[in-house]
């Protein structure tokens, strides 16, 4: 039996707008994503920001009905059997809240155990088990106000982990975890999976998702671009050069002249304080030097280098192809190591 299996699945917000002439608006948040988790895999779900993620994981864990499609989670359906599928699941969302901040994290531990109805001869086993599974071990009697943000998200796992469930959504868990914590999360995360529990990971980190993940699907747009294993992902893109060039003032009109250029596969902006980074993909056997140089004709210009492409330039070609080409450049900064795309 699947872990997940989702098809055609589908949501569309309303909002009423204005209080003079309200109006409704619709978003589509996600239209018709069709996917499926097997049980033990890890799963990555990744994207910009606002490619239907979130939404995905709420329509899986029951916490939003579709308006389209259906998804089965462990054989029982999201929309008719909901409580089934909540009995067989755990839901972890990065953030602060959800957590007894003057508790300590063992009190917490129990007090959650408590409310999922974890036997109580068992409470004590489980708790010692996911403080070490989850490094908090001779920490767990201090109080939560006093832990870091990586420890708060390792805590929030060990809370959606207390009841067993066989598949865990992870909701992206890093979201302003530093560097040093995001690696031990992953780690936790990593042993989770070998543990043999189903993750389905949310996440805008590419390093992440590469190293964690068994399959990963680009979501943008609320659909899905690409559905691969991390290494495929990346062979797509293979045949292709990078060029990275560094720009101090290049607008959208030079970018545009490169994107319009025969042979350029994709354009990614990154800014580094003063200095942007352009990122760009293009055939390898085209040579694209001369010409990138001419669109950015006036620009002041930094190093330029080559390099072999990463998984995050397959990623930045699966999203730029999916944005319509007049649709606002993806831009990254030092601490969002993805593009953000207007979907
Ligand atoms: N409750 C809501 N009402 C109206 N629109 C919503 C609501 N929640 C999300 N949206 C819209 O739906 C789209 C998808 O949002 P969603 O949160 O699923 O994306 P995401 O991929 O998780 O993004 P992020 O990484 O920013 O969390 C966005 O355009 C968002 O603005």
């Amino acid at each position: 039996m699947l872990a997940i299996d989702a098809h055609k699945l589908r949501r569309t917000y309303r909002s009423r707008t204005g209080w003079l002439r309200p109006r409704t608006t619709e978003t589509e948040a996600v239209r018709g994503v069709t996917f499926q988790v097997r049980r033990g895999e890890l799963f990555g779900l990744l994207g910009p920001n606002g490619a239907g993620k979130t939404t995905t994981i709420k329509m899986l864990n029951t916490l939003l009905l579709p308006t389209g499609g259906a998804a089965r989670v462990l054989g029982h359906d999201v929309a008719t059997d909901p409580v089934a599928v909540r009995r067989r699941i755990g839901y972890v969302f990065g953030g602060d809240r959800g957590l007894y901040e003057r508790l300590s994290a063992l009190d917490n531990l129990r007090y959650f155990a408590e409310l999922y109805g974890v036997e109580p001869r068992e409470q004590k086993r489980r708790i010692t088990e996911l403080l070490d599974l989850t490094g908090l071990t001779g920490r767990e009697r201090e109080r939560v106000e006093g832990y870091s943000r990586g420890m708060r998200q390792r805590l929030h796992i060990a809370r959606g982990l207390l009841h067993r469930p066989e598949v865990l959504f992870l909701d992206e868990p890093s979201i302003g975890v530093d560097p040093v914590a995001a690696r031990e999360l992953r780690r936790t995360v990593a042993d989770l999976r070998a543990g043999g529990t189903t993750v389905l990971l949310t996440t805008h980190y590419m390093a992440e998702a590469d190293e964690l993940c068994d399959r990963i699907a680009v979501i943008a747009g609320g659909e899905i671009r690409a559905l691969d294993t991390p290494e495929r992902l990346k062979a797509r893109v293979q045949e292709r050069a990078v060029t990275e060039i560094e720009a101090y003032g290049a607008a959208e009109e030079h970018l545009a002249g490169i994107r319009a250029l025969p042979g350029v596969r994709g354009v990614a902006v990154e800014d580094r304080g003063h200095v942007q980074v352009l990122t760009v993909q293009a055939e390898r056997d085209a040579d694209l030097h001369g010409p990138v140089l001419g669109a950015l004709d006036g620009v002041r210009l930094g190093r330029i280098t080559s390099r072999e492409p990463t998984l995050e330039d397959a990623y930045v070609a699966i999203v730029e192809g999916a944005a319509a080409h007049d649709a606002p450049l993806p831009r990254t900064g030092p601490e969002t190591p993805l593009p953000e795309v207007a979907a």
